[in-house]
């Protein structure tokens, strides 16, 4: 197994995205559900940042944070400086579920929407900009359909078209794949990379799947279960769907696997490493 390789601190000095301590609760009456526990990262413009960890350990609820709609009970998150306290159209996020979109608004009118709503554009910008990326995720023959004709894969590059209209900051993505097929899933991350290697935008997603994390991602944050730390943050740019299979690949799935449900470190903090795989 390769040994562990110190990544050398990102050329880029200012992230555009830091979360520094946060602790994130849910609160009802006087009983309180801590879902993160102090958690730090740096996202840097053009990084394809995937939060990785066990289900319940705090994924969503830190996406939620990034989108604001979700206050740390300590610590907090900050875009180009600036402390996030409510969401804003710099945040766009695509989910899981495949109800995202309105049934009533048509592929074209779904896509609109967010542009007209927030003021970005008006009705021809907002128009033109909805069909330039209705056409970048090959869906230029079902501008008029309505998203109950639409299969799972077909809505979701529907959603993220009206998310990347929107020219997000960050775009936020959780589990965007998780209820498609296997083959779907795979076609699905394979656009996402072609959308971001044709015109890079810097992508916060979140995944159980150490597969789509390696695959996804360029770096990766590995979360402990229940409340959610840091375990170590891994540096994967190497890897692409061209790698899923290979030998070098799966030693760093096994790799991976060890360091989330391998034994903690005693203070998860203070030894949560940057490594290379
Ligand atoms: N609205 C809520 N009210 C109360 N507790 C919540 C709420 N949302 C999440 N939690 C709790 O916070 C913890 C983290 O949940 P979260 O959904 O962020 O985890 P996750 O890592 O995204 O999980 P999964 O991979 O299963 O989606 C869990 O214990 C969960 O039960």
């Amino acid at each position: 197994m390769a040994p562990l390789q110190v990544v050398r601190p990102h050329a880029q000095a200012e992230p555009l995205l830091r979360a520094r301590g946060v602790t994130l609760e849910y609160r009802s009456g006087d009983h309180a559900v801590r879902a993160t526990q102090d958690v730090d990262f740096d996202v840097f413009g053009g990084d394809r940042f995937v939060l990785l960890g066990p289900s319940g350990c705090g994924k969503s609820s830190l996406l939620k944070a990034v989108g604001g709609f979700l206050q740390p009970a300590a610590g907090t998150v900050s875009l180009n400086g600036h402390v996030v306290t409510r969401p804003g159209p710099d945040r766009i996020a695509v989910f899981q579920e495949f109800d995202q979109l309105p049934p009533w608004k048509t592929v074209l009118q779904n896509v609109m929407f967010p542009l007209l709503a927030s003021k970005s554009a008006g009705r021809a910008e907002a128009r033109e900009r909805a069909r330039h990326w209705i056409a970048r995720v090959g869906l230029e023959r079902f501008e008029h359909a309505y998203p109950h004709t639409l299969s799972g894969g077909m809505k979701q590059r529907v959603a993220i078209a009206r998310a990347l209209a929107m020219q997000p900051a960050v775009l936020l993505m959780d589990e965007p794949f998780a209820a498609l097929d296997a083959l779907t899933r795979r076609t699905m991350q394979e656009e996402l990379i072609r959308l971001w290697a044709e015109a890079p935008f810097t992508l916060l997603f979140v995944t159980h799947s150490i597969e789509e994390a390696l695959v996804v991602g360029n770096r990766i944050l590995l979360l402990s279960p229940h409340p959610g730390r840091v375990r170590a943050e891994l540096n994967s740019h190497q890897f692409g769907l061209h790698s899923a299979g290979g030998a070098e690949f799966q030693q760093a799935v096994e790799r991976t696997h060890d360091l989330l449900f391998g034994v903690p470190p005693e203070s998860h903090v203070e030894t949560a490493e940057r490594i290379a795989l």
